[in-house]
């Protein structure tokens, strides 16, 4: 096994016990279940339909998929798991529907319909002022997290307000049954539920996943972790590879203590401990270790690195966003163009997603390729996504989901009452929610003036289904000015421009429909069209994902098991990292674990950079300089590095100069 150091070459054979790998950043944990996973193929005769190996990320189980393919060139590798917690649970929702009370073809949910949901929930409530429909939200997914129910969470309830929380959150779930959909966070729950009430279904995955290896264990929830454990069941043919100090999403549920609870639940779990670091040179790694070592700590653990000491870690002092933002693009043109490193090889890393614009504007000036991960695509837009409804419902009246997306899009006073009402009987009767709205037997569920508003909306659809057969493009312009979209739009903006830009987005997505109506398309229906972009949104996704040479922005809880050549960690300042709201809460532990997160994604070269001042709701405040930074021993810290204006750089510019030009000639 080459490649393995000795602890690591025991993590891959043992499979005696359950296994828990506990260790530092960059320590080989990944590469362990990797090398398992083909070590179980080729070695133990596991079929690779046996084996699941689980990761919190798409990118992460990508990469996973990509390292085990290389691994085992020529072996057929098909049935092979390796997915993320939620599509793992996707799938085994779909395989069963019926038995959690779903109906075959239920929506998914995301985040943004969730929330409008609810806040159809609140309005009218006496909570309405006093808790935002995000809030409420955030609350419902905690308790879906740690496998509280409704009437669990009603009980648990120690005043009047957390008692109407978890009235709210029944009626979500209610809503949701009543809408054959689940969101996001059922994606686990669910599951778990399934096989807690039905053994025979969870027999047969046990049967199917013999053996489960999953990745960044520390970030798991009460509900991941109650999933892993009803599907090794006894036989607790497992791996799980973790980092305490790495653990990030406590705010969203997770419970690093799963990690200890797991020695409870097995008495014969095996842990093996990983010391050496691969990835970093060793002053950043030295960093990482101060840093995170002001955390109280359960396990000692100290990395060391066989790596040279490597470059000596910098701090870019600059004025302000905009000035942070032009010296780290101006450091990345003298990366690119002087020393030949890839812009793929370079990673911006920020606390929040709104640090993320100077840096787009900063390279896109300078005409450097980047991608922001996790940042919104053209399709995932709520205005793109509104529309795209309304022409997913003028191609297929039977299309459920898009229904209740638009339904009250404007608003059209139909509450969830009505909408539950109108799904119960639909569903008895079989037809669609649009269908239903017409339906003489709805009569007796409804008031004469909630069937009217159904009816108005059934007419406009039907109108603009008419006009759209003949024009398609012609049928759906209309129909976004009939509905006065913009107008809805300008009431939900924060600001006219705002609003403006969103409605240029519609505009796009009509402009590039008209296009396939005057090209490929000019002998086909809208339904064509419509299918045609759906795919486009799929493509879309995957050309995101496919990455190319790009520079990487991302954000500390995105960065997770990656890693990069050159990292900025940009924004070293109180308020931002540790953010504010920890400052104030006193989670100052998590944020240093963040820290220590982007520390530790460095190989070669680290550049902190911090601002003199910012703006803050308009107002120019003075930054000072993180605690992490100021913890960090100053002379493994070059705080002088100018880089950004040496005659070098200056030569790198004007060669990106160059670069463009060229760049103009080879497309003319
Ligand atoms: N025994 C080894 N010999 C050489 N390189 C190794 C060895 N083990 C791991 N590496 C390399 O070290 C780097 C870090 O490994 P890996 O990503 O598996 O660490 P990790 O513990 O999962 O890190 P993180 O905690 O950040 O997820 C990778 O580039 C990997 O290929
Ligand atoms: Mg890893």
């Amino acid at each position: 096994m080459p490649g393995l150091n000795s602890r690591q070459r025991e993590a891959v054979r043992y499979t005696a016990a359950p296994l828990l790998v506990l260790a530092g950043a960059g320590s080989g944990k990944t590469r362990v279940i990797t090398r398992k996973i083909a070590y179980l193929i080729e070695d133990k005769g596991l079929q690779p339909r046996h084996i699941c190996a689980v990761t919190f990320t798409n990118k992460a189980a990508r990469e996973m998929r990509e390292r085990v393919s290389q691994q085992l060139k020529g072996v057929n590798t098909r049935g092979l798991r390796i997915s993320t917690f939620h599509t793992l649970g996707l799938d085994i929702l779909r395989k069963a529907p019926e038995q959690v009370g779903l109906r075959s073809g239920f929506s998914l949910l995301d985040a943004q319909d969730s929330e409008s949901l609810i806040k159809e929930h609140l309005r009218g409530t006496a909570e309405v002022d006093a808790i935002s429909a995000s809030a409420v939200q955030h609350r419902i997914s905690r308790w879906k997290n740690d496998l509280i129910d409704p009437a669990a969470a009603l009980s648990r309830a120690e005043d009047d307000f957390e008692a109407r929380l978890a009235a709210l959150y029944a009626d979500y779930e209610r809503s949701l049954r009543a809408y054959n959909a689940v969101d996001f966070d059922d994606l686990i729950l669910a599951p778990a539920r399934l096989f807690q009430s039905r053994p025979a279904v969870l027999e047969a995955w046990q049967d199917r996943l013999r053996y489960l290896l999953v990745d960044e264990y520390q970030d798991t929830n009460s509900a991941q972790y109650e999933l892993v454990r009803l599907l090794t069941g006894t036989r607790g043919a497992f791996t799980v590879v973790g980092d305490d100090d790495q653990s990030i999403y406590a705010w969203r549920g997770a419970r690093p203590e799963n990690l200890a609870r797991l020695q409870e639940d097995y008495p014969e779990l095996k842990v093996i401990m990983l010391e050496q670091n691969y990835r970093s040179s060793a002053r950043i790694l030295g960093l990482a270790n101060t840093l995170i070592a002001k955390n109280p700590h359960v396990f000692e653990k100290r990395l060391w690195s066989e790596h040279g000491p490597g470059d000596m870690p910098r701090v870019l002092r600059c004025t302000d966003e905009a000035n942070e933002a032009e010296r780290v693009a101006s450091e990345i043109l003298h990366l690119h163009f002087a020393e030949k490193v890839p812009f793929g090889d370079v990673a911006v890393l920020f606390r929040g997603n709104h640090q993320a614009r100077p840096f787009e504007k900063a390279l896109r000036e300078h005409n450097i390729p980047y991608f922001l991960s996790g940042g919104t695509s053209f399709f995932a837009r709520a205005e793109v996504k509104d529309a795209m409804a309304y022409l997913r419902l003028l191609a297929n009246p039977e299309d459920d989901a898009a229904f209740l997306r638009i339904v009250n899009t404007p608003r059209r006073e139909i509450g969830p009452t009505t909408l539950e009402r109108l799904a119960d009987y639909t569903r008895e009767q079989g037809t669609s929610l649009l269908a239903g709205c017409e339906d003489p037997g709805l009569a007796e569920h409804l008031s004469e003036r909630q069937r009217n508003r159904l009816g108005a909306f059934v007419d406009l659809i039907r109108e603009h289904r008419r006009r759209s057969a003949e024009d398609p493009v012609g049928g759906v312009r209309a129909l976004i000015e009939t509905i006065d979209y913009y107008a809805w739009l300008r009431e939900h903006a924060s600001s006219q421009r705002v609003a403006e830009r969103r409605y240029e987005n519609v505009g796009d997505l009509l402009e590039w429909l008209g296009k396939l109506q005057k090209g490929d398309f000019h002998d086909k229906g809208l339904a064509d069209m419509v299918g045609h972009l759906t795919l486009m949104d799929v493509l879309d996704r995957q050309e995101e994902e496919a990455g190319g040479d790009r520079v990487h922005l991302m954000t500390l809880h995105a960065c997770k098991g990656l890693e990069f050549p050159h990292v900025f960690l940009v924004g070293m300042e109180e308020e931002l990292l540790p953010h504010r709201s920890s400052i104030e809460e006193d989670t100052i532990e998590e944020e240093r674990r963040l820290a220590y997160v982007g520390i530790t994604r460095a190989q070669r070269a680290l550049t902190f950079t911090l601002t003199s001042r910012r703006r803050r709701y308009g107002e120019w405040i003075r930054s000072e300089p993180s605690r992490f930074l100021t913890e960090l021993p100053a002379d493994q810290l070059d705080w002088g590095g100018e880089r950004s204006d040496t005659p070098e750089n200056r030569k790198a510019r004007g060669m990106s100069h160059l670069h463009m030009l060229k760049g103009i000639l080879d497309a003319g």
